[in-house]
């Protein structure tokens, strides 16, 4: 068995989930084009049971032949499963509730009752020639002996692996390590984790369950996805990268691109601050900051930003030191005066006060050139 990490997209099924979020079928076809060419090697594509349109939508997405495996999410009743059938879609996940809470409430039903249905619904998925794997939502408020039965249950019968989702995101990197770890050590299937980020734990949450066994991950881009969202796709892949060395199979440099086009299309902006792909992730504006970056990049940049196609910024505002004014001056052919250094910076920091932002490189120069020519025209008497 290899150890590689699979991290599968569930942007077109738990991201559309996301409340306001209606991909168009044209939307969707394009964003699993670009999530295949970014190396995801499997997209959870939609939900068939929602209706004609979605099957259509599923159906084009069969059509284009993706070098990935597509799958479609399913209650496990006839209906969820005949509208699989009906989409062409080559893999099903079959999902039922494993917390008693979940399964009292919603369903009616006990765990031995759970066991029957998964049992029935996993053979005939198998027996129609789906690949399977059964989700248990709630899985992190679920009884643990329930979850290995569910588990053996579902590979006996078929199923190639188990998604345990914390549906209601209320697990630590603690508590997930520790439940995945039990749960794969008695594992016959894969298991996958799918995380939610209501305490903002999701890609904590997610590098655990990888780490205490699970092979597969569940994300989505820009953690789009229910409430607070999911682990996100490109917080997962880079950190796999740079803290476990893991190669994913995704190319990091694809997911600024990636952001961009499902923030589009979900009529998201992307926050400043996030992650990987916000804007100001790999700006500077610290004067100690710069200062040290500018001697050796390693002493600020835990990420190097070319690793995920992005570039580093130096931007001038309050926090500036002389070392950053000096520097962002040199690349328009400008040597700063050490004795102007002092009075620039006490106008640098004036002004982004005043304005409330950065200054760009622009008002930098000016700012340089009429501090200049007043110096000038002081000498001269003429100030
Ligand atoms: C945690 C998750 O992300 S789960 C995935 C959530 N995804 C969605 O909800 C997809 C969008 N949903 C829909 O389009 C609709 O809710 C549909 C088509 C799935 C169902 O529509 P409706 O028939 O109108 O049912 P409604 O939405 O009112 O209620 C959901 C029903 O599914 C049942 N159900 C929920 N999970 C399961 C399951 N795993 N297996 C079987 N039945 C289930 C509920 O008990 C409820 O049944 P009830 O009406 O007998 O109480
Ligand atoms: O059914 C699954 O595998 C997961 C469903 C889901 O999105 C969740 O429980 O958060």
């Amino acid at each position: 068995m290899s150890s590689r990490i699979f991290l599968n997209d569930t942007t077109l099924r738990d991201g559309e989930q996301a409340p306001g979020v209606a991909f168009t079928v044209a939307e969707k076809l394009e964003i699993a084009e670009s999530l295949a060419a970014a190396g995801v090697p499997e997209i959870e594509i939609g939900t068939p049971v929602m209706g004609a349109d979605e099957i259509d939508t599923i159906r084009a997405a069969v059509a284009r032949g993706l070098p990935v495996r597509l799958t479609a999410w399913c209650r496990m009743t006839s209906e969820d499963f005949d509208a699989a059938v009906e989409s062409g879609v080559p893999a099903v996940n079959l999902s039922l509730p494993a917390s008693d809470i979940q399964l009292a409430a919603k369903l009616g039903l006990d765990q031995a009752g759970a066991l029957q249905l998964i049992e029935r619904m996993v053979g005939r998925a198998i027996a129609s020639g789906f690949f399977v794997a059964v989700g248990c939502e709630d899985a992190s408020r679920a009884e643990r002996d329930h979850l290995a039965r569910v588990i053996e249950t579902a590979a006996r019968a078929g199923a190639s692996r188990v998604r345990l989702a914390d549906t209601v995101g209320v697990l630590d990197p603690f508590s997930t390590f520790e439940l995945v770890t039990q749960l794969a050590a008695q594992s016959p299937v894969d298991l996958e984790f799918h995380a939610h980020n209501d305490l903002g734990l999701a890609t904590a949450n997610t590098l655990a369950a990888i780490r205490a066994g699970a092979r597969h991950a569940s994300v989505t881009v820009l953690g789009l996805g229910e409430r607070a969202g999911n682990a996100a796709l490109e917080e997962v892949a880079a950190a796999m990268a740079v803290l476990q060395g893991a190669d994913t199979g995704i190319d990091l440099t694809a997911l600024p691109a990636l952001a961009a086009e499902v923030a589009q299309a979900a009529r998201r902006s992307i926050a400043a601050t996030k992650p990987i792909v916000g804007a100001d992730v790999f700006a500077h504006e610290s004067g100690i900051h710069v200062a040290g970056l500018l001697k050796d990049p390693r002493t600020y940049q835990g990420l190097d930003p070319v690793l995920v196609g992005r570039c580093r910024r130096i931007v001038i505002g309050k926090h500036s030191g002389a070392t950053a004014i000096a520097h962002v001056l040199s690349e328009s052919g400008r040597d700063l005066d050490p004795d102007l250094a002092a009075a620039m910076l006490a106008c640098v920091r004036r002004k982004a006060a005043e304005i409330k932002s950065s200054i760009t490189a622009i008002q930098l120069v000016d700012l340089y050139d009429r501090m200049c020519s007043d110096a000038v025209g002081r000498d001269l008497g003429i100030g």
